[in-house]
């Protein structure tokens, strides 16, 4: 069936969901468009401040209403306010704050990659890193957050859709020992562009949320470039143990990763450190360096930010041909330099947040 009369269809079932105050949902002007992909519907509800404790059953009732006739689809309902409800110290003085953070069912540790801008390997990095801390015999799992280029499915060959349990939760893909997800499964191509605020925060909360992660020790989450609303959600909402940025030694991209670690910072995340990728380039027949882009770029940021300086990933073909083929260079060539230069971040990750090895800190 075409998508929009799915969508058609959605909406004249939630004319049997009441609203209060009376009335049908399908009425209502708060009511999103319904996007429906192969894989997925989402929709929103945007009430008035204080209302959404109110609409909460509204909610829950056009959950089941749509399933009924999603064909299978994952259904994705979000309730949104302009306005975060008061929680917590903010709630006794009166003043709004931000929902309390929540840590995420089976995983004790949250990392976050992000990077100014995009193209500069962001997804590439977070990949090879959660193979480097599996390697380190932690048990791993990777989220692809990123809504605007979803990479995770190409660098792990990743095929098909999650499986969905009866109880609605997602069963995650395996690839190379780590638990993989990615926001791309529920997009159509071109998709992304209309999976803006609450719809997109709402994706990644039941990524999170809704995956049976199995008890994992960190999931490295790779987010979409620059700073959004996804970044927001993650983390206003979840306990994140720190966040590493990836940049190319580019000025330009240095100064958006300016702004990212600002961001960053300004959300009460710890920063583990900045990662320089395509630092320098390796001539494949002689082994010989070239520091195409110049030298210490990332590592003078760094010390400016007063953030660690992680390490540096060389430009090499054989990373590309890795990622593209869904074998990262960390499992296809394990002993090879670059796959040592990923180790090495890691080994300075696990100094910095020694945590993540300790399996009886939660
Ligand atoms: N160190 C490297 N050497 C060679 N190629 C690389 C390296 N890092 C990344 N690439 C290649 O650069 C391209 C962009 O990488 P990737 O998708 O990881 O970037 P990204 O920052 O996540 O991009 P986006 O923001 O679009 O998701 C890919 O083709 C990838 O294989």
């Amino acid at each position: 069936m075409p998508d929009t009369e799915l969508a058609a269809r959605i909406k004249a079932a939630l004319g049997a969901v009441e609203i209060p105050g009376g009335g049908a949902l399908a009425g209502y002007g708060g009511l999103s468009d319904i996007i429906v992909t192969s894989h997925a519907v989402a929709f929103a509800i945007s009430v008035a401040p204080g209302m959404e404790a109110a609409f909460g059953p509204a909610r829950e009732a056009a959950q089941k209403a749509a399933e009924a006739v999603a064909e299978g689809r994952k259904v994705m309902v979000s309730l949104t306010s302009d306005r975060a409800p008061a929680t917590g110290q903010a709630a006794a003085t009166g003043r709004p704050g931000p929902p309390a953070k929540q840590p995420v069912p089976g995983v004790r540790h949250i990392i976050a990659v992000g990077s100014g801008k995009g193209g500069v390997g962001k997804s590439t990095v977070a990949a090879n890193l959660a193979l480097a801390l599996l390697a380190e015999g932690l048990k791993v799992g990777l989220l692809d957050a990123d809504l605007y280029g979803p990479s995770v499915p190409r660098l792990l060959g990743l095929e098909g859709k999650p499986a969905v349990r009866e109880d609605g939760i997602f069963s995650p893909h395996e690839a190379h020992g780590l638990k993989a997800m990615s926001i791309g499964a529920m997009l159509e191509p071109g998709q992304a562009v209309v999976w803006r605020g609450p719809m997109a925060t709402s994706a990644l909360r039941q990524l999170l949320r809704e995956t049976d992660w199995g008890g994992l020790d960190v999931l490295v989450v790779d987010l979409p470039p620059g700073t959004g609303d996804i970044h927001i959600s993650l983390f206003q909402q979840n306990e994140v143990s720190g966040a590493v940025i990836v940049s190319t030694p580019q000025e330009l991209a240095l100064i958006d990763a300016r702004k990212a670690i600002d961001m960053i910072r300004r959300m009460g995340v710890p920063l583990l450190g900045l990662v320089e990728n395509m630092s320098h380039f390796i001539a494949p027949d002689t082994g010989k360096r070239y520091d195409i882009f110049g030298t210490g770029g990332a590592q003078r940021a760094a010390a400016d930010l007063g953030i660690p300086f992680l390490g540096e990933i060389p430009l090499v073909m054989s990373i590309r041909e890795r990622s593209d083929a869904g074998t990262p260079v960390m499992v296809a060539e394990p002993d090879g330099a670059e796959a040592r230069a990923f180790r090495a971040i890691v080994e300075k990750l696990l100094a910095d947040l020694p945590a993540l090895k300790h399996q009886d800190d939660r």
